[in-house]
């Protein structure tokens, strides 16, 4: 769906009551060495290149002197931008202001609080019954992952690693669990260009994946339909997998121009012997709810219509249970493992910051953020 100029609006006016927090975690990783040094918060430049770029276009200001680091920092944000049309300049505007609001009534809420739900728009924790839930909740979008949703995926698991939940589950609202990386967050390039980028998404990516290998709780995921990419491959790493006989699951890797994560280059040869293994991380063959479950990568397969109330009746059983043997059988089972699962997760992270720069992967990105508007 479009932004349209009245979104893009009530964003900017947002942005004048908007109080930002200097000692969020979150917004302070997100700072490049630039804006530190010249004390503008980068969250505040990317808006300033934003709106410039959705309201002027291309950065049409001579280059300021080096001296000059206000400006200078404000020029490199806007001329980042590159020819990222109008529109895309108003939308990537909203989703940020939108993104800074809600992390901003998150840091002010308490995750994993019995009964409440606290958190971020796009990323709703609550807990309940024993269970900490973590909603994906961008379903215009496919609950596709923004980095900031990587960020706020980080801060709920360390949070529920730490409550007195039994477990931990991840879901998405709405018709799909979830449909991977945000191609948008490769648009975001910073005064360091692609390198940087890639460099700087690959230590995110591996601090994620290793959130998911050290989680010392049971970990679930209720896929409550379609998953797309690294939704897919770090369900490797879930304890149980639930899902919808309407999910299907999808790594269509090679077709961006993209290599495995989220250790599935390692686990899924192991859970579902190499020959399958490849033709879904290879050829990125999609895979059905029931073929994923006969392949080892789904746990169990409800009916769509009956689907929540099993599942969530099944794990509040589960929840009673003693978690403390829970826990130690959990940890038990993946310590075995963890060492050479870290390493992996490096190897991973390491192919991909390359395979970010290559013409393959800009070419496919570019592709798909190019397409046409459906009508
Ligand atoms: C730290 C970095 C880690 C990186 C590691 C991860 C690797 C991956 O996850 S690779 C996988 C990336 N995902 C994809 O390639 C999926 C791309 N999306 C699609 O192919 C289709 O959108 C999808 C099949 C999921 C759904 O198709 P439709 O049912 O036809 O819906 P739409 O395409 O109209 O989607 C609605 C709306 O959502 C936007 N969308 C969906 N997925 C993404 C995405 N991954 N990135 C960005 N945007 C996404 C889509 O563009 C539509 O937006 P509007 O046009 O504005 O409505």
């Amino acid at each position: 769906m479009a932004t349209s100029q009245k979104d893009f609006e009530t964003a900017v006016n947002q942005v004048k009551l908007l109080q930002t927090d200097p000692e969020n975690e979150v917004k302070l990783k997100l700072c490049c060495c630039c804006c530190c040094c010249c004390r503008v918060p980068s969250s505040q430049l990317k808006l300033y290149a934003l709106y410039k770029q959705a309201t002027e276009g291309p950065c049409n200001m001579p280059k300021p002197g080096m001296f000059d680091l206000i400006n200078k920092a404000k020029w490199d944000a806007w001329s980042a931008l590159g020819s990222l049309p109008k529109e895309r300049a108003r939308q990537n505007y909203v989703d940020l202001v939108s993104n800074l609001s809600t992390s901003e009534s998150s840091s002010q809420g308490k995750p994993g609080t019995d009964g409440k739900q606290s958190g971020h728009d796009a990323v709703v924790v609550t807990s309940e019954d024993g269970i900490t839930k973590i909603m994906l909740n961008r379903p215009a979008k496919k609950n596709s992952v923004t980095t900031q949703m990587y960020h706020e995926i980080m801060l709920a698991l360390e949070a529920a690693g730490k409550d007195d939940s039994a477990m931990t589950v991840l879901t998405g609202n709405g018709d799909y669990y979830c449909s991977g990386n945000d191609l948008n967050n490769f648009t975001d390039i910073p005064p360091g260009g692609i390198e940087e980028k890639a460099k700087n998404s690959a230590i995110l990516l591996r601090k994620f994946v290793d959130c998911f290998i050290d989680f010392p709780k049971p970990l679930i995921a209720v896929v409550n339909g379609p998953a797309v990419g690294i939704s897919v491959t770090i369900l490797g790493l879930f304890d149980i997998v639930y899902a919808t006989d309407r999910a299907t699951f999808h790594t269509p890797f090679t077709h961006l121009g993209i290599s495995p994560e989220g250790c599935s280059s390692y686990i899924f040869p192991k859970i579902m012997g190499p020959a399958k293994a490849a033709e879904m991380l290879i050829f990125g063959k999609k895979l059905t709810a029931r073929e994923a479950c006969a392949q080892g990568l789904v746990t169990e397969v409800f009916p769509d219509s009956t689907f929540q109330k099993e599942v969530w009746t099944r794990l509040k059983a589960y929840s009673k249970l003693p978690q403390n043997a829970v826990r130690i059988s959990k940890q038990l089972i993946r310590n075995t493992e963890k060492e050479k699962l870290h390493a992996v997760n490096a190897e991973e992270c390491l192919v991909l910051q390359s395979r970010w720069q290559s013409d393959e992967c800009v070419n496919a990105v570019s592709n798909f953020l190019s397409r046409k508007p459906k009508l």
